[in-house]
């Protein structure tokens, strides 16, 4: 994935200045180059890049800075915040509200990933309990209310469209109508894909959102564009009231950094990013936490949203209680990777761990790693309920090997790797013993509590993790981290 490269690239950067035994001047400059030269690969506008260079080295002034001072602290406080600074809109977008009726159209060009992008919208909401409905008001494409029906069927998400209808502006308002009825809180409405020439189709979209009056529009653009998501951005805008955007295929596209920030100059909010054709490949796009795991410093309140998402309500103190006990056993292992596999793609999950990088885990392992932990829970399921429950690696003799993989029709080597694995992770738990985790959206409760483990705050953990090389561990154990 080639916004994990930008970020390992400009991590790589950060770290060797901070191996240099003293920085100075030269050291400084170096590491900003070497960031340079990831942004501009990314394709991110040179003129930003070199503003933001002169920014930091404006900020970190070294012969300023008392020898008391962290200067590799500063300095890597000074990128996050420049970056954060490239890809913010600098306003936020309207927010659907739960329980309210909101309607909200997708705008695009053609071949965009509109039409994948409403129903990942969609599943998205629908899995925090929303009942969203589609519309399908693009009667421009052949097929397209095809594939709007098997996405929504796919995903157990209402839809309404016609294969008779030829005028969109009737389509959209008959669906729109109807949703509201059924008290859908979220109706999406599909238009036809468009070019920046095609006067005609610029007119249909605006009398489609005239109809309906949407609450929100948002633009949906191909991240392989780059830079030239700025006049494009600025095309839609002036013909109906953008409102957010959504910047799709940053899974493949080295122009995934130059389409963010060029969005981000239009001054139009990016809201999620599409990072795959599947249904979950889908994320929420929030600069800070978005950066933050860029450079493998980790989302906690991402890692958590994702946990309330697919744990149910009653069964999460039990869960934050056993990580923070340390006792691993492999029940509970068993118990995680069938929370992990809900939570959608494993690099996704994993990038939201301080100390983890996207790069670690290649975009293209995802399906093989998932098979892996199928597998390994098969093998846990020809386990004894007293192999499942003990802490004790000792009892995994050579028998209860060789019956596991007979049992489970796996071969023996497997076996072993799936307890090598084990015995990985409850290393990497019973080095987090004792940390709490914070309620949904309380993350100065984490930081309270990291402080008063002892570790520092984020960037303590982030050190903690790096101490047990757990991040490589971890990966290696789903087969990544090489
Ligand atoms: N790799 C990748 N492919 C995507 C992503 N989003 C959409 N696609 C693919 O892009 C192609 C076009 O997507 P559609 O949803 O049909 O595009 P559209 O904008 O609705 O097309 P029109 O209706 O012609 O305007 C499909 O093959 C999708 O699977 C993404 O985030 N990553």
């Amino acid at each position: 994935m080639v916004l994990a490269q930008l970020g390992g690239s400009i991590s790589r950067a950060l770290q060797q200045m901070s191996n240099a035994t003293v920085i100075d001047e030269k050291v400084l400059k170096e590491c900003l180059n070497e960031i340079t030269r990831a942004l501009v690969q990314a394709d991110v506008q040179f003129k930003l890049v070199c503003d933001m260079q002169t920014n930091i080295k404006k900020i970190v002034n070294l012969e300023d800075l008392a020898a008391g001072h962290n200067k590799r602290k500063i300095i890597q406080q000074a990128v996050f915040n420049e970056l954060c600074k490239m890809l913010d809109a600098g306003k936020p977008s309207f927010t659907p509200k739960k329980g309210k009726p909101s309607v909200v159209m997708f705008v695009g060009l053609q071949g965009s990933g509109k039409t994948t992008t409403c129903t990942k919208y969609a599943y998205y909401h629908q899995k925090k309990g929303w009942k969203p409905a589609l519309v399908c008001a693009d009667t421009f494409r052949a097929g397209a209310f095809d594939q709007l029906k098997q996405n929504a069927t796919k995903a157990k998400i209402p839809f309404y469209g016609s294969y008779m209808e030829s005028d969109p502006v009737k389509i959209a308002v008959d669906g729109v109508e109807r949703f509201k009825k059924e008290n859908c809180d979220l109706i999406i409405v599909d238009t036809s894909g468009r070019h920046k020439q095609e006067a005609a189709l610029f007119e249909e979209m605006r009398q489609v959102s005239e109809a309906t009056k949407p609450d929100l529009v948002i633009f949906v653009m191909d991240s392989s564009i780059g830079q030239a998501a700025f006049d494009q951005a600025q095309a839609f805008k002036q013909s109906v009231a953008v409102g957010a955007v959504i910047v799709t295929k940053m899974d493949g596209h080295a122009k995934g950094g130059g389409a963010l920030s060029a969005v981000a100059a239009t001054k139009s909010p990016v809201i999620f990013i599409g990072t795959g054709e599947h249904m979950d490949e889908f994320e929420v796009f929030d600069v800070k936490p978005f950066v933050s795991r860029l450079l493998g410093m980790g989302d906690w309140s991402g890692f958590m949203d994702k946990i309330h998402e697919v744990v149910p309500m009653d069964q999460q103190p039990e869960l934050l209680q056993k990580l923070s006990e340390g006792n691993f056993t492999l029940r509970i292992m068993y118990e995680q990777f069938q929370i992990i596999l809900k939570m959608g793609p494993i690099s996704q999950v994993f990038s939201m761990l301080p100390g983890f990088s996207a790069e670690l885990m290649p975009k293209g392992r995802e399906k093989e790693n998932q098979a892996k932990i199928k597998h390994y829970m098969t093998m846990m399921d020809s386990m004894t309920n007293e192999e499942l429950d003990s802490s004790n690696p000792k009892i995994m003799n050579e028998s209860r090997i060789m019956r596991i993989a007979r049992g489970s029709g796996r071969q023996v080597r497997e076996v072993m790797d799936m307890f090598e694995g084990y015995k990985r992770l409850a290393k990497i738990r019973s080095k987090m013993k004792g940390l709490k985790f914070p309620k949904k959206g309380d993350m100065s409760a984490l930081s309270r509590n990291m402080n008063a483990q002892q570790i520092g705050g984020m960037g303590g953990l982030q050190s903690l993790m790096k101490q047990m090389g757990s991040a490589k561990d971890m990966m290696g154990m789903f087969g990544g981290g090489n």
